[in-house]
């Protein structure tokens, strides 16, 4: 490749930092904080392109059954389109507590918003948000020996969330003003600042198949499109109503996430969602088995739209995924991953790595939104009972020293709905290990969880992640064409319970390793090799 190159529109200021080209109005979006100085990458006016050799160990057993680990070498070309775009994220149960919540946010961070609170006031900001709010590590300074730490979102040229253009659906046809008043979230000196605003904003209508979600959502369905069942109809109106967003507000793309109720899991049925074309033809019949978030699935991946999962269901049935695959169509889930499992998959991933035997987790809560309100519904508990119980899984399986094949820990999940307590959902759990010479060690958590506060910076890292992925290609060989990464986009595994990952691939739910993949995988496509906390320039001299 030749050496990099930096055009008259992407220069290095004198102070180095990289001022790149297609600023849009919020100031973190304007280009790069930095610029790669490396023979294998190469800045043009619309794209980075950079070699990168990915380095890994393959692992063999011989004939005496011992490991063989050969380290092997795959060299990658990657290419990033450095032309921000204009993103429209559309949310299915936008009059929900996450709906309201996150677009309150953005706007209130767009305006710079400061309110008063009994602490005093309060600013904008994007806490929570491992784009927005975290730093990675770019390199080492030679002369100080410290390390140089960027804001995660300048890595690459990403969307600024201040610019999303926001828009949904909901069963439900209260404004967003109202709906955020329903929610019971913001303080009210926030809500005053913006509801003039939301109260413009009221979400499209939307499908509603009511053995999906519980009984106690009935009073909310207002707003529907016509028919109870799937139906091609649907899934022709969900795809128009994208269509007619992108064009009323000029958009470049849109991103769709599911952050409507929790359904309950659909069966998986040979000859109904078992394959695409099994699928297409049972939404055409109008199989009953066929769920509301299954439908916008669909719709998004013929509209090439991607779509998010935020909630725990199995929204990607086999046929779904299929469909995905044989259309290019990016897709991710399941179930944001906001207080208590995130909690939990940090926790057990330190319990385990430290060699320590987990070996029961009772995870209690009790919360008192209408998110918990249809929880409460056994169908749809055991949905979020199963997101929630699979989180340790991969930390169990990797470790043979303490868990013989299928031993595992107790673990249970329990989920009460109090509505006193609203959104701030109150999580109790207790983690019960075994330590050195018969000892015992137990962490008990009281753990308050804002649940939408948490959720909502989730919801926009999930669209700026995987809005930027729409614009990464790849190829082995300087001979192939790029192409996208597969339709499953399991590098959003960080902010989610249930990582859906492509066919026949591990899950990994162990949170700092799927924080090293996002960074990683991101540093590759400028270049840089993996963050490596090795510092031997820092040992050995
Ligand atoms: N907040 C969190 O901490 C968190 C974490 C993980 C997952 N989740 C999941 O996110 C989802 C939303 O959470 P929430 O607290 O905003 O719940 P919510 O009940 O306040 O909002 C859900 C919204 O979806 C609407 N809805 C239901 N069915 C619909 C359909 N078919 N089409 C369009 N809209 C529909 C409802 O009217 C409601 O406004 C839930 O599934 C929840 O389990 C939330
Ligand atoms: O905090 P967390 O484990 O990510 O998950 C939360 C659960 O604890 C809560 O009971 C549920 O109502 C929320 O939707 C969310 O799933």
């Amino acid at each position: 490749m030749a050496p990099h190159a930096e055009t008259d529109s992407g220069s290095a200021n004198g102070d180095g930092r990289f001022s790149g080209e297609n600023t849009t109005t919020s100031p973190a979006s304007n280009g790069n904080l930095f610029v790669v100085s490396s023979p294998n990458v190469v800045y043009t006016d619309s794209e980075i392109l950079s070699k990168y050799t990915y380095r890994t160990t393959s692992v063999t057993q011989n004939g005496a059954g011992k490991y063989v680990a050969t380290p092997k070498e795959t060299v990658y070309d990657f290419k990033v389109d450095r032309k921000i775009p204009k993103v429209g994220m559309m949310l299915v149960g936008w009059g929900g507590n996450n709906g309201t919540t996150v677009t309150a946010g953005i706007i209130a961070n767009r305006r710079g918003l400061v309110w008063e609170t009994r602490e005093g006031p309060r600013a904008a900001n994007y806490y929570g948000s491992v784009i927005m709010g975290s730093t990675m590590k770019l390199g080492t300074d030679p002369q100080t020996m410290k390390e140089v730490n960027i804001p995660f979102h300048d890595v690459l040229p990403m969307v600024h969330p201040n610019d999303l253009v926001i828009g949904g659906w909901d069963i439900s046809g209260m404004n967003l003003a109202n709906a955020m008043d329903r929610a019971a979230v913001l303080e009210p000196t926030l809500k005053a600042q913006v509801k003039k605003e939301m109260a413009q904003m009221v979400p499209l209508p939307s499908i509603y198949y009511p053995d999906f979600i519980a009984a106690n959502q009935e009073d909310r369905a207002d707003n529907l499109i016509p028919g109870s069942k799937a139906s091609t109809a649907h899934v022709e109106k969900i795809r128009q109503d994208i269509r007619d967003f992108k064009a009323q507000n000029n958009l470049d793309k849109v991103i769709v996430q599911w952050t409507a109720n929790t359904e309950r899991y659909a069966d998986i049925i040979p000859n109904v969602n078992d394959t695409a074309e099994n699928l297409l033809k049972a939404i055409e019949q109008g199989h009953e088995e066929v769920s509301p978030s299954t439908v916008f699935a669909v719709a998004c991946i013929l509209e090439k739209t991607p779509f998010i999962n935020g909630s725990p269901q199995n929204t990607f049935v086999p046929g779904a995924v299929e469909l995905a695959e044989q259309h290019g169509a990016f897709i991710g889930g399941d179930d944001f991953k906001s207080g208590q499992t995130k909690m939990k998959s940090a926790l057990v991933d330190f319990l385990i790595s430290a060699g320590i035997k987990l070996t029961s987790i009772a995870s209690y809560n009790h919360l008192g939104n209408n998110d918990g309100k249809n929880l409460s519904s056994q169908r749809q508990f055991r949905s979020k009972e199963i997101s929630k119980s699979n989180v340790v899984d991969d930390m169990v399986e990797a470790n043979s020293v303490l868990y013989k094949k299928g031993e595992h820990p107790d673990h249970t999940v329990v989920i009460k709905y109090m509505p006193a307590v609203g959104d701030n959902k109150r999580a109790l759990d207790e983690y019960y290990a075994e330590i050195f010479l018969g000892g015992h060690q137990t962490i008990s958590l009281f753990n308050v969880c804002e649940d939408s506060l948490l959720a909502s910076p989730l919801i926009i890292d999930l669209v700026l992640v995987t809005e930027m992925m729409t614009r990464i290609g790849w190829r082995q060989s300087s001979q192939a064409e790029y192409r996208g990464f597969h339709s499953v986009l399991s590098i959003l595994s960080y902010m989610l319970k249930a990582p859906l990952t492509p066919p026949g691939t591990p899950v990994v739910n162990a949170l700092a390793k799927q924080r090293g993949a996002l960074t990683n995988i991101f540093r590759a496509c400028v270049g840089l090799e993996p963050e490596s906390d090795m510092t031997l320039e820092h040992k050995l001299f």
